[in-house]
């Protein structure tokens, strides 16, 4: 069945029920090294999570790690150009929880990310990434605790499936041509645009299904958070991306109401509800001018359409939801994309679960990483319905290769995410502990001790691990 790995001789396979792992006490899992910093994270990772697993079960449980190849250690054992060799897949398809390192993606050419293959390949649509902060982790921000967000980004198209041409390649001049010459003119409201005939190409294509998925699985996830965290956010900038960024925000809004009526309330439906409940004669349309600041000015046909809003609203879910039912429901909003970076930082406790189409999923867990300690403290999980594949925010920081000096923090925490999907919570839980005691009492690694005040003398990256695994107490 393989070419050049064995499995593990003890353990078993995990396997997926309705979506929901199902896992023996001894289940074989997989892992990717990974690329530049992965040679040093990796054996800190594997060895604090073997510790927590050890102490939470006394050796009742137990994780037999299967080493399987991508990237450039691939093409060591496989050869050249063997990147993602089909062991690999199989592997991963076999045993269906993996947990990787940071694969390299060259910029302008070569090859395409390995890393957004995995998730296309096993139909991962779904990257959580949790950004929440640990007491005396050292931040830019004043009050980085405020910020308790997870990032719920669609992780299977939009720009990232790859469907580019390049600058004065034979099909990317026709497109063009194919463009100027018949789609544009065929569409009157593109007017006279015309693509400019030196330049590259790349599709962006946003679907309702995988809008719909993504979203789904983020409201579900709101569903089990404590009330005051109850919000799913839909980020987009459908302000100049009308048919695809736009469209996730309406497809996400449509499922919100759809599937989930009973668990959810709109962000414009708890105004007009909030309205009607302070002034039980207010009239729809004076309760339209106060959801749209702009009423009056509007012409009459979207005047008219916003006082049916109101009404349909009030019409459809005054019983379930007024009086302040809506209180109790989860509020679905939705943020334009640039205003979004400048929310978690402004007004961080403002958000909860913030559900995004890939690319600025991509920009904001970066971002929202930075504020609470650094992508050395960003976790991530590649989610679907019969596999799922955990591995951190950050890249392979190639210049911190091979010096155990990188924070393995954030693939550590990518372990508990693994932990916590297998529901081995007691030792996800003492990972946490150990990671939170190790970092309040200044045992850090360089990129959270350059940022202490006082400064403290940075920990290796191996050194790190042990001192996680001696705060498990
Ligand atoms: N999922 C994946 O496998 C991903 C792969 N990549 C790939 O990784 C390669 C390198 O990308 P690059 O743009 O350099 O981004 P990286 O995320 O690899 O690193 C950028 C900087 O972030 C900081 N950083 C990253 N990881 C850690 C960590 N564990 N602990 C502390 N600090 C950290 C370092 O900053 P400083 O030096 O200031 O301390 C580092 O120089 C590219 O080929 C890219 O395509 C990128 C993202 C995700
Ligand atoms: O695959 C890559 O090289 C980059 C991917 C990335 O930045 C991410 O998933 O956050
Ligand atoms: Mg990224």
């Amino acid at each position: 069945m393989y070419d050049k790995i064995t499995p593990p001789t003890t353990g078993s396979k995990i396997t997926f029920k309705n979506g929901e792992p199902v896992v023996p006490e001894n289940p074989i899992i997989p892992f990717i090294q990974g690329d530049g910093t992965g040679i040093d994270i990796w054996p800190a990772t594997e060895k604090v999570l073997d510790a927590a697993v050890a102490k939470a079960y006394k050796g009742t449980r137990k994780i037999s790690w299967f080493r399987v190849y991508a990237g450039d250690e691939a093409c060591d054992l496989y050869g050249t150009y063997q990147y993602l060799p089909q062991d690999t897949l199989t592997a991963i398809e076999e045993y269906g929880v993996a947990i990787k390192g940071p694969l390299t993606t060259p910029v302008g050419g070569g090859i395409r990310s390995l890393n957004v293959a995995l998730r296309q390949i096993f139909d991962l649509y779904t990257c959580v990434r949790p950004c929440r902060y640990y007491a005396g982790t050292p931040s830019p921000h004043k009050t980085p605790e405020k910020l308790d967000v997870i990032i719920y980004r669609e992780n299977t198209e939009d720009i990232y499936l790859g469907i580019e041409w390049k600058q004065g390649s034979e099909i990317g001049d026709r497109l063009i041509k194919f463009l100027n010459e018949e789609l544009i003119p065929a569409t009157p409201e593109h007017g006279k645009k015309q693509i400019p005939l030196d330049a590259g190409i790349g599709i962006k294509p946003i679907s309702k299904t995988g809008s719909q998925r993504l979203v789904r699985r983020a409201i579900k996830h709101a569903l089990l958070l404590p009330k005051n965290k109850q919000q799913v956010t839909l980020v987009h900038k459908g302000n100049i991306m009308k048919y695809t960024e736009g469209a996730f925000r309406d497809w996400g809004y449509e499922l919100a109401t759809t599937e989930f009526r009973q668990e959810t309330v709109t962000e414009r439906e708890s105004w007009i509800l909030g309205n009607k409940e302070k002034n039980a004669n207010l009239s729809s349309e004076e309760n339209a001018r106060m959801i749209d600041p702009g009423f009056d000015s509007l012409t009459p046909e979207k005047k008219a359409q916003i006082v049916k809003e109101v009404e349909t609203t009030l019409n459809t879910i005054w019983e379930s939801h007024g009086n302040g039912k809506w209180k109790e429901k989860i509020m679905v909003n939705d943020r334009i994309a640039d205003s979004i970076f400048q929310q978690i930082q402004t007004r961080p406790d403002e958000y909860s679960i913030l559900a995004t189409m890939n690319l600025n999923g991509d920009y904001l867990s970066d971002a929202a990483a930075a504020i609470v300690g650094g992508l050395g403290m960003g976790p991530g999980a590649n989610i679907g319905d019969s596999c799922a594949i955990f591995e951190a925010t950050h890249g392979t920081a190639p210049k911190h290769a091979g010096l155990d000096k990188i924070n393995p923090g954030s693939v550590i925490l990518s372990g508990v995410m693994m932990l916590e999907f297998m529901g081995w919570q007691e030792a996800a839980d003492l990972v946490k502990k150990g990671l939170g005691a190790a970092i309040a009492n200044g045992q850090v690694t360089y990129d959270l001790a350059r940022l202490m005040e006082p400064p403290v003398e940075p920990l290796k990256c191996s050194e790190f691990a042990d001192a996680i695994i001696k705060h498990f107490g």
